[in-house]
């Protein structure tokens, strides 16, 4: 069963991540930050309980849209040249949080560690059971990535709010992609591209020693 036409479908939103590698593997923020948008807009759906989650990603999206759509916008083209640019001209924060407390690297680092989320849970969702209980999914893909960076009474919230989450089959059909066949295929289709987006941020950001900005 097709999605119906106009309706929000998260095979666009996963396909951004796809759109943002060039042949050059440089990673293109425009695209990256339209996925993170459309996200956003799925996790709104799921319900009030996840606001303080979303609230937070879109502070961070429209930092970075304030970037991109700037006097530097040339320099926020690709997550390469934004790098470059801002480490150049001493406008990252390395050791805290002070002149430059919300750089563009340390705003798409938080980005990038909950992609990391999203990968684990979207493997997870796509092996799973069909019975399988995506709270548990969405908890253990947490407890693996972002959890490892937030202190305890966000990582308490967070997993209350994860119980929240619907069955697996009905959260693959809230995806409205399909059917669950076809949703477990779309996701089969786009994790690679998700994971290499991953990869080239985290060699950059290893390179460059900015894994751990405050
Ligand atoms: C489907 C269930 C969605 C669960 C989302 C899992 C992620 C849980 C993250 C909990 C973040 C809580 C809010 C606060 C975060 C900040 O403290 C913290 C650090 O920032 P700071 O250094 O500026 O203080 N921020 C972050 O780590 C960034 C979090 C960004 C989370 C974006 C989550 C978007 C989720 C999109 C879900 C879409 C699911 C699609 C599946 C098919």
């Amino acid at each position: 069963m097709a999605a119906a036409p106009g309706a929000f479908s998260l095979r666009e939103v996963l396909a951004a991540f796809q759109a943002c590698v060039t042949e050059q593997r440089e990673v293109l923020l425009g695209p990256y930050l339209q996925g993170w948008r459309g996200l956003v807009r799925f996790l709104n759906g799921l319900g009030a309980i996840f606001s303080f989650i979303s609230k937070d990603a879109v502070t961070k999206i429209q930092i970075m849209e304030s970037y991109c759509g700037g006097e530097q916008q040339e320099e926020y083209h690709t997550l390469q040249s934004m790098v470059s640019y801002e480490l150049s001209r001493g406008l990252v924060d390395l050791q805290r949080r002070s002149s430059h407390p919300d750089s563009g690297c340390r705003t798409i680092l938080r980005l990038h560690r909950a992609l990391r989320w999203l990968q684990l849970f979207l493997e997870g969702l796509r092996t799973a059971q069909q019975d399988a209980s995506t709270s548990a999914i969405c908890t253990d893909s947490y407890n693996a990535s972002l959890a490892a960076y937030h202190p305890w009474v966000v990582r308490k919230a967070a997993v209350v709010a994860f119980c929240a989450l619907p069955s697996r089959n009905a959260f693959l059909e809230v995806m409205n992609v399909g059917g669950p066949e076809e949703a477990v295929e779309m996701l089969g289709n786009a994790l690679p591209h998700i994971r290499d987006v991953y990869g080239i941020t985290q060699e950059l950001y290893e390179q460059h020693h900015l894994l751990n900005l405050p």
